[in-house]
């Protein structure tokens, strides 16, 4: 299975960084750091859709998509663009991404910053922390329920966010007994990468309000865009069509797809 090899991948380069930076040194630099930035209020549900905008490389999926040299460069034109929140893939095998990719970000842009990753251990949410990262990715299909429990508490006692990552009815109540306040539904199957842009409309009624309801993936288009909106989408994370085009202008054009009549949050639920 394709998030299991790539979580046993992620776990093992986080161990052998270990090796060198242990567990204690991680934790010291992570409760050294400033404040996390307010990821919640950052993303909360607005009058016009927000934007998390994802720095990633290459996938399993698409493989390579764009070089970018400087990461902390394509964040600040992110925010210029109207972004709400970052997202940098830290993953180093199949998504080129890295650590290091991940400070650059958060000491040059003021917006939150998401490590996108496939985190299973207390070292790497600590190493996230430590880069200055204000939310960490917990993808529900890729963890034990006692794991993702503890890992869950561990994002929260250090003043991050956590997205909690589903792909299903069943996933989503896993995550909704968390009492997670950021979901995102992710269209992009992880075992087959199939895409379904509509899967996050079959599923948004099952979040209650109160919890931010996040579109992942997909989006290639500023139709793509509407399309989450109007199901009902408050954030949606977008990475491919933000590295493959003009950021700012991309960003630009999808902002104003997501801004429509009535396209806020509905009041009555
Ligand atoms: O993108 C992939 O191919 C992929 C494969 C396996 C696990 C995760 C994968 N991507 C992570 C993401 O969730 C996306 O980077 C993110 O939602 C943005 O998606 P997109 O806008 O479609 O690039």
């Amino acid at each position: 299975m394709v998030l299991a090899d790539l979580t046993a991948g992620a776990v093992e380069d986080a161990e052998r960084r270990a090796l060198t930076r242990p567990m204690a040194e991680v934790e010291r630099a992570a409760l050294a750091r400033p404040a996390a930035r307010d990821a919640i209020a950052a993303l909360s549900p607005a009058s016009r859709v927000k934007i998390i905008a994802e720095v990633k490389r290459a996938s399993p999926s698409r493989g390579a998509l764009a070089e970018i040299p400087d990461p902390a460069l394509q964040a600040s034109l992110y925010e210029t663009g109207g972004a709400s929140a970052i997202s940098v893939l830290t993953e180093e095998r199949r998504f080129g991404g890295s650590l290091a990719d991940l400070e650059a970000v958060t000491s040059r842009v003021s917006l939150p910053v998401l490590r996108k990753d496939f985190i299973a251990t207390p070292y790497q949410v600590l190493e996230a922390r430590a880069a200055g990262a204000d939310l960490a990715l917990l993808i529900v299909a890729g963890l034990e329920t006692k794991v993702l429990r503890e890992l869950h508490a561990l994002i929260l006692d250090l003043g991050m966010t956590p997205l909690v990552e589903t792909h299903s009815a069943e996933e989503l109540e896993v995550a909704l007994d968390l009492g997670a306040s950021l979901i995102g539904v992710n269209a992009r199957n992880l075992s087959t990468f199939e895409l379904d842009r509509d899967l996050f409309g079959r599923l948004v009624d099952r979040i209650p309000a109160g919890v931010i309801k996040v579109a992942e993936s997909a989006v290639l288009a500023p139709s793509d865009v509407t399309h989450y909106r109007s199901a009902g989408a408050d954030v949606v994370l977008i990475g491919e069509a933000l590295v493959t085009g003009d950021p700012v202008a991309t960003l630009q054009s999808f902002l104003a797809a997501g801004d429509f009549e009535g396209s806020g949050p509905d009041e009555s639920a």
